[in-house]
């Protein structure tokens, strides 16, 4: 459930003086989303998403997604396109709240995707690349190789209890990668999404309509992305499981909608398995941090890190793109 901040009737009533968006016909919380609190706004112009930002959300970092979105929108890219109110701001506050008011996207995130729609999503990915390679602000990635062993410092004993042995998987990954030093190889960097999972995807039917949540987009290796999108749509469903299996034609379709869009560069190729497995090792240090730190009873259920050591597993068998199915 994400509505940390509750808005009074007042405070909205003032809040959407500011802009010509008419009047609140409709306001509800939104249970989807972990970091910020979203409400459904339905105005008499038009439906919105009402989006105050809590804590783990750097305000300094605002301005750059709310102009990440403004440049894709400008471009025609499906996303949501943040609203300026009359003195042309987009980013105000609410309740104490940076807030932001984003038009509404229609589709639904697949629970569990097929090969079309990994097709979609690859193409879309590959897109919305195009569209951001003049997007000028740049934003570092927090959450890199380098912020790696910070994340995982304490965690051992943590990770055996999972799994027996969990910790040794890491570290032996941890040690891999700082030596391939992925991020001095030279592949085309850009501004990727960062998180680009099915819940933050749109479809109608298998029509890709479009990506929400750019709240990790940062700039980096393009190639990256994909890689991201590998380890979250390309894998059977975990259910907290280690045994994971990859979808070799989710994966194909995948890369072949990305390669449709924007085809790779030979390095790219080449650095494919190093960057599914640095994927694979940060969401699974993420998870492994909300899974330790999360108390008991919170509202939001942490995700289970366990199948991201199992994607981790599998990238150390891949050692060519060919392995993926590209
Ligand atoms: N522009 C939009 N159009 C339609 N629905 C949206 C839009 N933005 C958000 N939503 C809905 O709100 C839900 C939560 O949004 P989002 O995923 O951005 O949450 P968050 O808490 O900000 O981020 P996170 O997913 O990282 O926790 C989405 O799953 C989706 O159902
Ligand atoms: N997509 C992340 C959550 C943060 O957005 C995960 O599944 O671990």
């Amino acid at each position: 459930m994400a509505v940390y901040t509750q808005v009074s009737d007042d405070a909205l009533a003032a809040y959407l003086d500011e802009y010509d968006l008419g009047k609140a016909l409709s306001f509800k919380g939104i249970a989807e989303g972990v970091e910020n609190s979203n409400y459904y706004l339905e105005t008499t112009k038009g439906r919105y998403i009402l989006t105050l930002f809590e804590k783990r959300v750097n305000a300094d970092d605002l301005p750059y997604f709310i102009g990440l979105k403004q440049h894709l929108a400008a471009g025609g890219f499906p996303c949501p396109e943040p609203i300026m109110a009359r003195d042309g701001k987009a980013l105000r506050t609410l309740e104490g709240r940076p807030a932001v008011i984003v038009s509404f996207l229609d589709g639904l995130s697949p629970r569990s995707p097929n090969p079309a729609q990994c097709r979609g999503i690859g193409e879309g990915l590959a897109r919305m690349h195009v569209a951001l390679s003049d997007y000028d602000k740049t934003r570092e990635n927090s959450l890199g190789p380098a912020a790696w062993p910070r994340l995982w410092k304490g965690q051992s004993e943590q990770a055996d209890a999972l799994h027996p042995g969990l910790s040794g998987l890491i570290d032996e990954a941890l040690a891999d990668i700082a030596e391939a030093k992925p991020q001095s190889l030279s592949l085309p960097r850009g501004t990727i999404h960062a998180d680009l999972f099915p819940d933050n995807a749109f479809f109608l039917g298998d029509d890709f309509s479009g990506i929400i949540d750019f709240y990790f987009a940062c700039t980096d290796a393009l190639a990256y992305d994909l890689a991201i999108c590998l380890n979250a749509w390309a894998f059977e469903d975990g259910d907290g499981r280690m045994a994971i299996d990859y979808n070799f034609s989710k994966g194909a379709a995948l890369i072949a909608g990305y390669e449709s869009v924007r085809p790779l560069q030979p390095a790219e190729r080449e650095a494919l398995p190093l960057l599914a497995r640095g994927a694979a090792l940060r969401f699974f240090l993420t998870r492994m941090v909300d899974w330790t730190t999360t108390p008991e009873g919170a509202l939001v259920k942490p995700k289970n890190p366990l199948e991201y050591a199992g994607r981790l597993a599998f990238h150390r068998k891949v050692h060519t793109a060919e392995g993926y199915g590209a």
